[in-house]
């Protein structure tokens, strides 16, 4: 069973303290954008929002597990671990809520390609950026359960090394999404102000 995990909490301070998830592209809101495409590859969702109140912003979407955060401020290696806690799935795919274009085949994808391994990490290794995508990855519940459980302090990037990683370069993905434009993830206003303008497309 595949489980798709949403971050959501944070504090955003690069977006002046924004919901990104609710930041919107052609009408449409981020976390919808999401929900719609995870639910073509995963059998569960679960949206990891910072604290109880938090999660009452999402109580309205259906056919969702909603969580908050155990290990609270730890950043998205904490809503990994509240988000891990919840999944049934043994395969989940991490996911951050800024990121609009996320592409269903890309998903797809990942999940074929992980057979013994424990995750596979898209990276970029070119002049681009130099750069893997933890947030935008599949994992085995248990690799992570294993790192997460064993670890007082969080580290993402100890975690990702802790694991039997496929590096996958993101040019063996270009045939189905040409501009790669499933990593777009909005971090700054304006970045927002660039995505309405068109500039990432
Ligand atoms: N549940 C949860 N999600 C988080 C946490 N920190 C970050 N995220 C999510 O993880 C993804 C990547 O977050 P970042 O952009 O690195 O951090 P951020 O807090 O959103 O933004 P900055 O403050 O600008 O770094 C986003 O989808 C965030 O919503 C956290 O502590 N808990």
């Amino acid at each position: 069973m595949k489980s798709g995990i949403i971050l959501a909490g944070g504090e955003a301070k690069r977006a002046g303290g924004m919901e990104k998830y609710h930041f919107s592209y052609n009408g449409e809101t981020f976390i919808d954008r999401l929900l719609f495409t995870l639910k073509e590859s995963v059998d569960e969702i679960i949206i990891v929002a910072r604290d109880e109140s938090h999660c009452q912003r999402f109580v309205d979407i259906q056919g969702v597990k909603i969580v908050s955060d155990i290990r609270k401020g730890t950043g998205p290696v904490g809503g990994l671990h509240a988000g891990i806690k919840a999944a049934s799935g043994d395969t989940l795919f991490a996911v951050a809520c800024d990121m609009p274009f996320v592409n269903k085949n890309v998903i797809d994808r990942l999940f074929e390609l992980i057979n013994d391994y424990e995750a596979v990490i898209p990276c970029w290794n070119n002049s681009e950026k130099d750069m893997i995508e933890p947030l935008h990855a599949v994992y085995k519940k248990e690799a992570l359960e294993k790192y997460l459980a064993s670890h007082k302090s969080l580290s993402l990037r100890e975690m990702v090394k802790s694991i039997r990683s496929y590096y996958l370069n993101v040019d063996m993905l270009r045939d189905i999404d040409p501009k790669l434009m499933t990593f777009v993830n909005i971090n700054h206003l304006e970045d927002l102000e660039r995505l309405k303008m068109g500039d990432f497309l």
